[in-house]
């Protein structure tokens, strides 16, 4: 027999519509992703990338509108930096901040920046000049916070070129330095650090699917994010030697202990920063290790 209202016969359909940046954030938030389990394709030239979740339908967006499309209901969630999200006053929940950036996991910080020889020497000198910047409202507020009257004229990038021949000073992004040293330019003042968060709209957190959905993306890319400068390292150790063995392992987590066949070793796990792993390996050798093996991990959810 038919149903009556076929469409009310069909199971809900719960898909999680979820915005992506392009730009500088795309590289290392798709490789966040692929660790976290996703495996996301992006074509080239198409904003709207495949991934194996039929719950997910995924959009690559600017940066800086994520938020506002999060806000107006166009998204679900999305993922973007903190610094658009606040530039865009967008009305929306942040489920959790990923510490990465475009090349490390320093924070991006919006500077502001004369070339090295200017006599600018703090906000006050401001008073009366010109600056660029992609974040207007950013820099005005900070100008108005520190009682400085400057004009603020938007600029849609390459904003290190642009001092000192039509700007006195400029708002921009740091994250290496590299860019700045280049343009032989110098800081004066930090107006706001950035990394990238996870936001939701209003509606899709009051979801009971959505938030659920979302809250177990947001477990995962946090392990996956929590995994990337650690490794696993395990070994045997004569019993004798537990104590020091023990104590001489960073102090992070405590490490699993199982005591083997043979009454006088013992096995040893634990997780640790892959940059203490050089310094380490020597001195558990010295102290009577055996069998050490260190291995990659993929996720860490404490
Ligand atoms: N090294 C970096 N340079 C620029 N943005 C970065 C960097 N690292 C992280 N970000 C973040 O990337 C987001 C987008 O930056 P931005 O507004 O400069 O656009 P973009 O993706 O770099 O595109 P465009 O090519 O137009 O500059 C911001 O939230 C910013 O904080
Ligand atoms: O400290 P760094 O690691 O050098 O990163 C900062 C640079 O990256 C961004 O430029 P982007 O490549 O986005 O080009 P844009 O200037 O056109 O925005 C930003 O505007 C800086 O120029
Ligand atoms: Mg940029």
């Amino acid at each position: 027999m038919r149903a009556l209202f076929p469409d009310q016969m069909e199971p809900p359909k719960n898909i999680l519509r979820l915005g992506l940046p392009n730009g500088s954030l795309q590289e290392p938030t798709l490789e966040l992703l692929k660790r976290a389990g996703f495996h996301v394709v992006v074509s080239s030239r198409s904003y709207r990338p495949t991934v194996d979740d039929k719950q997910l339908e995924l959009r690559l967006l600017r940066a800086q509108e994520i938020g506002r499309y999060v806000d107006h209901g166009f998204l679900d969630c999305g993922i973007t930096g903190k610094d658009w999200i606040a530039e865009n006053k967008a009305d929306i929940e942040v489920l959790a901040e990923f510490n990465y950036s475009r090349a490390t996991s320093n924070a991006t910080r919006w500077v502001l920046v004369v070339p090295e020889d200017s006599p600018i020497q703090s906000v006050k000198d401001l008073e009366g000049k010109r600056i660029a910047t992609e974040a207007v409202g950013l820099t005005q507020t900070y100008l108005e916070k520190n009682g400085v009257k400057a004009e603020v004229e938007f600029s849609w990038g390459a904003t290190e070129v642009k001092v000192p021949e039509l700007v006195d000073a400029i708002v921009d992004i740091t994250e290496t330095g590299s860019s700045l040293r280049a343009n032989k330019l110098r800081i004066v003042d930090t107006l706001m650090e950035s990394y990238p968060q996870f936001v939701s709209s209003k509606a899709a957190f009051q979801d009971e699917w959505k938030r659920q959905k979302m809250e177990t993306l947001v477990l995962l890319l946090k392990g996956a994010l929590e995994a990337r400068d650690k490794v696993g390292l395990k070994m045997n150790v004569p019993s004798s030697a537990l104590k020091e063995v023990v104590a001489s392992l960073p102090a992070e987590r405590s490490p699993t202990i199982s005591q083997l066949a043979n009454a006088d070793w013992v096995a040893v796990e634990t997780v640790i920063a892959e940059s203490v792993v050089r310094e380490i390996i020597p001195r558990l050798k010295s102290l009577g290790a055996e069998g050490i093996v260190e291995y990659p991990l993929n996720k860490v959810i404490p």
